[in-house]
């Protein structure tokens, strides 16, 4: 059975079939720094991190790119309230970011795009649909022409005719870009300068890109025209996933995404938990602090992972405390099987537990079922159930040993039970002491300067020097890092 994921796109679930077999070219959005994260951001970066490391599991080479929104107007509004720089401000949240990401065992994305690292590409985009007709300046603004784009809303099944009966008085009247706009749906690609404002130089004047741009360049600029998998949350589905693909298929012809997958809102009665809002608990809150509910205990990371797994990725989640208490409960009964073998191998006979154990044996019925799950559109909640079996198999077995008693179930079977539970649960982001969360540095070269030998490479290339060329891609390939050349003369990479 192939594995089968719920498209946005086509609103059904499809097997999975990528360009390019056994490389999977993935690209999240990612958060807008002015704020520490919040347990809506959790559960999204939880969820593709496991979609990730799901994939990495089954076979596939997965290049992760997700990016930093550095350049808005909340960072810049944070700046002055806090007598601050963007820059300040985004650099503080971004680090934030990191420390917090780690925290939940969230594998770090191969790259992470800036907006103000991207501003040629994004300047280049923008040009390329002005070209193409698809883009016009306004007094130092640039707009792009919904109508223009006749697929426009096949993402999000919206239809202008249809939104436009409901809203443009609305949309018109409160929007101070409206007089400068042909249509009240066109979008800004870019502003112009605002006094005091971060702005950068370009053909249309001093000024700043517009948000929705900015994954299009980074796309463009990491993969090239067509990627795999697109994610984000549901808020993200209009509108701005629609402008990605509406600026991006507009100028290459193809596909943006060929999958685009949505996780669904954490909410507070029943409303979205966002920083605009103000109704949100960060992350840190969450974990930093004891909660009567836990008897006055901290939140321990791997219980709020388990939380977020234990719901369908793309159905709505509320944190009650009732909620947080039983995912501390679970994961006690997870970390007990998890750390089975460091108690009672040796009292087991065990043959001492080298650090790179085994894997389990990949025809166990356990495997079959927690992959028969997650084959379907990622089924954690199910694939956890195969976990709980396992654990509670090792507990109940450690209860008896922890007293002095036999256990009558062979110890060969309890070493294979256990190698599969931490073989699944890692696959789930699920560690627990002594083995520590497994976010390692990366190695070999970073994405830097695989970018700068790539350009080098371009440029060996351009001027037929052929030996060259093939030099830095063998010196790449000895690094672990394959090159990928797309049509177009893009060239995209992926760590083997
Ligand atoms: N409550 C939530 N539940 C699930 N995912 C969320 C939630 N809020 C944000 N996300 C996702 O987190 C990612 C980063 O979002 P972003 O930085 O725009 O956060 P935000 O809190 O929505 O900010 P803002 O309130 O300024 O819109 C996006 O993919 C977004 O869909
Ligand atoms: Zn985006």
């Amino acid at each position: 059975m192939s594995l089968r994921l719920y498209n946005s796109l086509s609103r059904q679930k499809e097997p999975l079939v990528t360009a390019e077999p056994n490389i999977v070219k993935m690209y999240c959005c990612g958060v807008t720094v002015y704020d520490y994260c919040h347990l809506g951001h959790a559960r999204s970066y939880i969820v593709w991190d496991v979609v990730r490391r799901y994939l990495m599991w089954r076979g596939y080479k997965v290049r992760y790119v997700q990016n930093f929104t550095d350049i808005d107007d909340k960072i810049l509004r944070r700046a002055r309230e806090e007598h601050s720089t963007m820059e300040a401000v985004s650099e503080k949240y971004i680090q934030a970011y990191f420390e917090d990401m780690a925290r939940l065992n969230i594998l770090p994305a191969d790259e992470y795009p800036r907006a103000t690292h991207t501003l040629d590409g994004i300047k280049r985009l923008i040009h390329e649909l002005e070209q193409q007709g698809m883009a016009y300046a306004a007094a130092g603004d640039v707009y792009y022409s919904v109508r223009k784009f006749t697929d426009y809303g096949k993402l999000s099944g919206r239809k202008l005719e249809e939104m436009q009966a409901g809203a443009s008085g609305r949309v018109e009247s409160s929007d101070p870009e409206a007089s400068k706009k042909q249509d009240p749906f066109d979008f800004a690609l870019w502003k112009a300068a605002k006094p005091d404002e971060p702005a950068w130089e370009s053909d249309w004047g001093k000024g700043r890109p517009g948000w929705h741009i900015e994954c299009s360049a980074m796309v463009r600029d990491r993969f090239g025209d067509s990627i795999d998998i697109h994610t984000g949350g549901a808020d993200l589905v209009f509108p701005h996933h629609e402008n990605e693909i509406a600026q991006s298929e507009a100028v290459t012809g193809k596909p943006l995404s060929r999958y685009w997958m949505h996780n669904g809102m954490v909410n507070v009665d029943g409303e979205k938990m966002s920083k605009s809002l103000g109704n949100f608990t960060t992350i840190r809150q969450l974990l930093d602090n004891p909660l009567p509910i836990l008897n006055d205990t901290t939140f321990d990371p791997m219980a709020l992972r388990l939380f977020v797994l234990q719901a369908q990725y793309r159905k709505p989640l509320d944190f009650t405390d009732e909620a947080i208490q039983a995912a501390q409960h679970s994961w006690v009964t997870i970390r007990e099987g998890l750390l089975f073998g460091w108690n009672h191998g040796p009292q087991l006979n065990w043959p001492d537990l080298p650090p790179d154990l085994p894997k389990a044996p990949a025809e166990s019925e356990a495997i079959d079922q927690f992959r028969r799950a997650m084959d379907d559109d990622f089924n954690t909640p199910e694939g956890l159930a195969v976990l709980f079996e396992l654990a509670k198999t090792l507990k109940r077995n450690g209860n008896i040993l922890k007293h002095g008693g036999q256990t009558d179930t062979p110890s060969e079977n309890l070493y294979q039970t256990w190698l599969c539970l931490r073989e699944l649960a890692g696959v789930l982001g699920l560690v627990a002491p002594p083995e520590i969360p497994s976010v390692q540095p990366q190695t070999g070269p970073s994405a830097e300067e695989i970018e700068a030998l790539i350009t080098r490479r371009q440029s060996a290339r351009e001027s037929k020097d052929f030996a060259t060329a093939d030099q830095i891609r063998d010196e790449l390939k000895a690094q672990g890092i394959q090159l990928i050349d797309q049509p177009g003369g893009v060239t995209s990479w992926i760590r083997e």
